[in-house]
């Protein structure tokens, strides 16, 4: 870490910039005794970005966030029936771009029911799994086209990448992850029945990595069953590791069993810390409810946490986590009856 705590913040669209007002007060709040002060530099980026000027990421804005110790973001993209901005290209070529180019191959989804959270579960017990997420291959790397577009005859393609490099490194981090944990185990989540070249792929490597952590279990699932299991028996999992398409799938998923994807953090993390690391809520821009102040702020809050550990101070993170746990075992309602802004200054207020 530099001298100073240098933290670029991309609020976005949405309900982005409602979210990253509450977290930016926490991480300000959390930074307060620490000897490295705390500098943030607001970068604008979104759908509301490129209708003003026409931008996704330019170049130079992407080597200024290179300069960073870590990246606080909201989220991005607009209404789904916005027909102003092309369907997937803010997400493609911001924030996707920003992904690969930065080379956040960890996606570390962490899901836990914090005590008091009312849950869908019939028996909730002790839900608290991390999944890892590939993040820089899969589907998402826009290996595709379309031929005969808009006639009957349309073909359109979209392969997903699965590079030998690309899974045995996120397949170690889990691995490693697991290693650290109480409960050793890891789980593959594909879809090798019918998925076979990629599938395959990640269960070879699974194998092969198994045997250098003698301490860890692992087990497979296909992604259809472990969507079952991920709302009759959450607790089965500790952590799990998956493609990037089923990894973003099962964490809305993990979200809504333990609170709502209002409370799911992630991190999108360099391992090899040759790039910053960047942190956000598991949610998107939300425009159905944007600009009401109605956002839970609580995700966005845990994504602060998980940068505070990245950028090594673990204990301010620790009672970034606590501070939300008190404050999200004294909510009684199913859904908050409090603003975004009354949320994020209760947390602030338990922080101090
Ligand atoms: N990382 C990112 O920037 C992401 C961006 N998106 C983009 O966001 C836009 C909306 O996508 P959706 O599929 O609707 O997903 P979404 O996650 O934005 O919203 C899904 C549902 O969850 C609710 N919700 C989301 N965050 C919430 C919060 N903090 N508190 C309370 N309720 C919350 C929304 O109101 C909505 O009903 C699209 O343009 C999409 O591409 C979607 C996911 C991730
Ligand atoms: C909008 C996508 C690019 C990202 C997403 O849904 C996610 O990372 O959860
Ligand atoms: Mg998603």
């Amino acid at each position: 870490m530099s001298e100073s705590l240098n933290i670029a913040v991309i609020p976005g669209d949405g309900i982005g910039p409602e979210v990253i007002a509450e977290a930016v007060k926490v991480l300000k709040k959390a930074t307060e005794q620490s000897d490295a002060p705390l500098v943030l530099t607001d970068y604008k980026l979104g759908a509301e970005h490129w209708l003003e000027t026409g931008e996704t990421l330019p170049e130079e804005t992407l080597e200024a966030l290179k300069t960073h110790d870590a990246i606080l973001f909201g989220a991005v993209g607009a209404a789904p029936g916005d027909t102003r901005i092309p369907s997937g290209l803010i997400e493609r070529e911001m924030l996707l771009k920003l992904r690969f180019s930065l080379d956040h191959f960890v996606n570390l989804r962490p899901a836990k029911l914090y005590p008091g959270v009312p849950s869908p579960l019939a028996a909730p017990g002790d839900v608290d799994f991390i999944v890892v997420r590939e993040g820089t291959e899969g589907p998402y790397v826009g290996n595709g086209g379309a031929l005969r577009v808009g006639t009957p005859h349309e073909i359109a393609t979209e392969v997903s990448v699965n590079t030998a490099y690309g899974v045995e490194r996120v397949v170690r981090d889990a691995f490693r992850r697991a290693n650290e944990r109480d409960r050793k185990h890891v789980t593959l989540v594909h879809k090798h029945n019918v998925l076979v070249y990629a599938g395959h792929l990640w269960r070879r490597t699974v194998e092969a990595v198994a045997a250098e952590f003698p301490n860890v279990t692992h087990d497979y699932l296909h992604v259809d069953a472990a969507t079952i299991f991920m709302t009759t028996n959450p607790s089965r999992f500790d952590v799990i590791v998956t493609d990037n398409l089923f990894g973003d799938i099962l964490t809305d998923q993990a979200g809504a069993i333990t609170g709502g994807i209002g409370l799911a953090a992630s991190g999108n993390i360099n391992m090899d810390r040759t790039a910053p690391s960047m942190f956000e809520p598991v949610h998107g821009s939300a425009p159905d409810i944007a600009g009401q102040q109605k956002a839970d702020p609580t995700a966005a809050i845990l994504s602060v946490a998980l940068l505070l550990d990245h950028v090594g101070l673990p204990k301010a993170a620790r009672r970034v986590e606590e501070a939300v746990e008190s404050d999200i075992a004294s909510r009684d309602e199913m859904t908050d009856p409090r603003t975004t802004a009354e949320i994020g200054d209760a947390i602030v207020a338990a922080l101090a």
